[in-house]
């Protein structure tokens, strides 16, 4: 009686006191049952070595103990796949920390989630993707936003209007000759991936828009823009990042200052475009899309009853912010990629002049031997781009080496992936990483993983479809797939017979950091992809051009 009394009386006395009390006993109960739950589910799946206290914490920090900062976990995983000999897929236990997750590294497990059934993006990608450009781009988009945004888009990515864009790529090519050319005359060191960026950003803007945004003539104001809100939400999935009050305030600043500069620009190219297309009372062609802008007003301009009277014409706040996102993400998704595979493409070649010389004289082959008229040639009959087989192989060997790319994706209540006639539990919010690298980088399915190869991809030898995973695969297979094959077979073909590139200032590691690649002992911590938008190169691609005579 008297201990419920002197309770009565303490809550009576000190209600603020015993409030808070009970607030922080209830937050440190439900931390610890959530954590009991989340450790009991983890403990009998495969997986590394588990722990009741650490989960896998210490196994992931074991393993970016050994590599530079900012790592993408791509590679993380499949070193951990190999260190603990885990074979078709891995569960990683990271909570507090992050989300936890099933890393699939079997492309018959990853067909399961991507083919069979295709299950949704994770929530994760629209948290790691809305900071830098906006809800529901398309990639992280899902059900009827996504199927809206996917039809509007899917005329742009077929072949009959790829090669279309070819004449454009060309012209983009030429201007990245003239500065090529510059470089080369003075001897300068370089950012291979900024110089490229510029390069792939202005054709992409010409897909999205029709012209250009001049990244490579002038200042690019939008690239820099866009770039910087990677850059911005770079460390924004790491809670001590996020919750850090300085970092807070700073992010804040910068992005107001650049998404009030950036948004307002991109928006009056589409209300340009927009106004244009109701006051000449177009309503833009599917079947010969003239930009993807046209392809998703399409639906606005059908829709609107200003046929003729632009001064009202008008798209709604929300389909407005849609829109924009698109366009950002688009621009920032269409070039970042592009150029990462480009950097680590001109990268490889630097140290394989073999493989330099067989692109060469395929080039010559099929486009002759003068490499301008090639250029000039290729305007016309384009098809022929997909007469390089081994171009395309040493492209494709870039990608299986360097994917940059990464789908995750989320399953409902109760659903399990089956493996080794087992079912194994694939819901309570984790993420399904298919891990195109732990895929690509197995002996298994690619003898001598580490090897450039070109040849993987040939005739009788070529690798089956199902081992190349970098794109994704089933209905969310990226869209712009064949684009970007297109656009750097066009590339090579710019450069490779009149240029000679060399890594510079690289910095071999006199050891390995890992058990599964020795790359780093030849190239040296830029092998190993940082996290940004994508897994991107780190240090730039730093390089030096040389005109051949
Ligand atoms: C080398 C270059 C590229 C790589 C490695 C790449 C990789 C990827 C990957 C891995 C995905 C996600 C697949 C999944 O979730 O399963 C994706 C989605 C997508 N990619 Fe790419 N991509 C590249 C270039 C491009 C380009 C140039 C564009 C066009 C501008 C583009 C447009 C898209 C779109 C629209 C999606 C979303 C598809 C959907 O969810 O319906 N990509 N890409």
């Amino acid at each position: 009686m008297t201990g419920v009394k002197s309770l009565a009386d303490a809550v009576l006395q000190y209600p603020i006191a015993v409030l808070t009390w009970t607030i922080v006993v209830a937050f440190v109960a439900r931390f610890f049952w959530r954590g009991y739950q989340q450790r009991r589910f983890y403990r009998n799946l495969p997986g590394p070595p588990h722990s009741w206290l650490w989960g896998h914490l210490k196994i992931m920090g074991e393993v970016a103990a050994l590599l530079p900062p900012n790592m993408h976990p791509q590679q993380m995983y499949t070193e951990i796949a190999k260190k603990h000999g885990l074979e078709g897929m891995f569960y990683m236990d990271l909570w507090p920390f992050a989300e936890g997750s099933l890393v699939l590294h079997d492309p018959e497990l990853m067909d399961q989630i991507q083919v069979t059934k295709p299950l949704p993006q994770h929530r994760l990608a629209n948290d790691l993707l809305k900071p830098m450009v906006g809800d529901n781009v398309i990639a992280a988009a899902n059900g009827a936003v996504w199927k809206r945004l996917h039809n509007a888009m899917l005329p742009a990515f077929s072949w009959s209007h790829i090669r279309h864009l070819t004449g454009m790529m060309v012209d983009e090519c030429m201007i990245f000759r003239d500065i090529l050319d510059r470089k080369a005359a003075t001897g300068e060191v370089f950012s291979f991936e900024e110089t490229s960026a510029r390069l792939v950003f202005d054709v992409i803007s010409r897909i999205v828009f029709a012209f250009p945004l001049h990244a490579q003539t002038a200042s690019g104001q939008e690239l820099l823009d866009i770039r910087e809100l990677i850059k911005l939400a770079e460390g924004q999935l790491d809670i001590f990042t996020r919750l850090n009050p300085f970092n807070m305030v700073r992010v804040w600043w910068r992005k107001r200052e650049v998404v009030g500069r950036l948004d307002p620009k991109l928006l009056s190219h589409v209300y340009e475009r927009f106004k244009l297309l109701i006051n000449e009372e177009m309503v833009p062609s599917r079947r010969n899309p003239y930009s993807i802008l046209d392809l998703m007003l399409r639906e606005h301009v059908e829709q609107s009853p200003e046929k003729g009277r632009t001064r009202n014409a008008k798209i709604s706040k929300a389909d407005e912010e849609l829109l924009l996102t698109q366009i950002k993400g688009l621009l920032l998704g269409g070039h970042g990629t592009t150029t990462d595979t480009l950097t680590f493409l001109y990268m490889l070649l630097s140290k394989h002049p073999e493989v330099v010389q067989k692109i060469r004289q395929e080039l010559i082959d099929v486009f002759g031997p003068d490499s301008l008229a090639a250029m000039e040639h290729v305007v016309e009959y384009p098809e022929k781009l997909q007469n390089l087989p081994y171009t395309e192989g040493a492209i494709k060997e870039t990608l299986r080496l360097f994917p940059a790319g990464f789908g995750v994706r989320q399953a409902e209540a109760g659903m399990t992936i089956s493996y080794k006639g087992g079912n194994y539990p694939i819901d309570n919010g984790l993420v399904l990483s298919s891990n195109a690298h732990g895929v690509q980088w197995n002996s298994k399915y690619f003898p001598d993983p580490e090897e450039f190869r070109p040849e993987r991809w040939i005739g009788e030898n070529e690798a089956p479809r199902a081992y190349f995973r970098t794109f994704g695969k089933g209905a969310r297979a990226c869209l712009g797939q064949n684009l970007a094959l297109n656009e750097i077979k066009i590339i090579l073909m710019a450069t490779v017979r009149d240029y000679d590139f060399e890594c510079a200032g690289l910095k071999p590691n006199a050891q390995p950091r890992l058990t599964h690649t020795r790359l780093d002992m030849i190239y040296g911590d830029v092998i190993f992809q940082e996290l940004a938008m994508e897994p991107k190169p780190r240090g730039g691609g730093m390089m030096t051009v040389r005109k051949i005579a």
